[in-house]
């Protein structure tokens, strides 16, 4: 069983938890009394690089991160420091995350907040919602493609932006098909968990116009903002190197202004 397979598999069933406690007709009246979803589409189009933070407790391929006894302390650092948006990871066996968490942040914060997790089900999606995120992703490598352009239309008609994930060629021109506007491009190898940020420049041309694209993974400060952005990346997604960094306000602070370096200006 490849990882990716391994963790939906491990989602699904903590899913299937919590549909036998949770209706979904008890979610879909949670997510009306929520505010209406932020859109995060007009600052991540603007110019120079946008940053989302993210708030990562563990992962598969590092373990235990970062002890984060206030998640949404963290974030409130974060959106001090400029960040766009934030992502919380809310799977629970290899991530030790939880819709807890995001409910937290998103009381405290006021940009939007991404639900990542490994979604494959509108269940999940209304989930999101209800916990009062704006954001919902979805891995083109974990779903037919029925299901990923359902999702995507699901996540719109919910008011969620949908942040579509890919790992190789095929992948995006699958993201592209199925109406993606948001495409992140995760530069961490599933099979293997190496981050490769060459992916990105490779993927990126593949992507038309008006397509905001995502870097995700394996950015380590302010040179591969600049990086990234050179390639043309509108936004890059950060984890690791804020939950480890003792300072994440100035660390996101620090990113942001890279992101906003002169030369990344008028790009569009
Ligand atoms: O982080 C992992 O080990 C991982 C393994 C398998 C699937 C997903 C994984 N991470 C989720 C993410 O996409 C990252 O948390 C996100 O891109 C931030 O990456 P980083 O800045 O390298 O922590």
């Amino acid at each position: 069983m490849s990882v990716l397979d391994d963790i939906v598999a491990g989602a699904q069933a903590d899913l299937a938890v919590r549909m036998e406690t949770t209706s979904i007709d008890d979610l879909k009246a949670a997510a009306h009394r929520q505010d209406p979803a932020l859109d995060p589409m007009p600052a991540f189009r603007a110019d120079g690089v946008s940053v989302i933070a993210e708030v990562k407790r563990a992962s598969p391929s590092k373990g235990a991160l970062a002890s984060i006894a206030d998640p949404a302390a963290l974030a409130q650092n974060y959106a001090a420091g400029g960040a766009a948006a934030i992502s919380v990871l809310t799977e629970q066996r290899r991530f030790n995350g939880s819709l807890e968490d995001l409910r937290a942040v998103r009381a405290q914060v006021g940009v939007p907040v991404l639900r990542k997790d490994f979604i494959t089900t509108s269940y999940q999606l209304w989930e999101a919602r209800a916990a009062g995120a704006d954001m919902a992703l979805l891995i083109v490598a974990a779903l037919e493609q029925d299901a990923l352009v359902s999702l995507i239309e699901r996540s719109r008609s919910i008011g969620l932006t949908p942040l579509v994930e890919v790992h190789d060629e095929e992948e995006t021109a699958r993201a592209v098909e199925a109406g993606a506007d948001l495409i992140g491009v995760n530069a961490r190898n599933l099979k293997t968990l190496e981050v490769d940020r060459g992916t990105f420049e490779r993927l990126v041309p593949a992507m038309p116009d008006h397509v905001v694209s995502v870097a995700e993974s394996g950015v380590r400060g302010p040179h591969d903002v600049i990086e990234y952005g050179r390639l043309g990346a509108d936004v890059v997604l950060v984890g690791e190197t804020l939950v480890r960094g003792d300072d994440p306000r100035a660390s996101v602070a620090d990113l942001v202004a890279a992101g906003a370096h002169p030369a990344l200006q008028h790009r569009g």
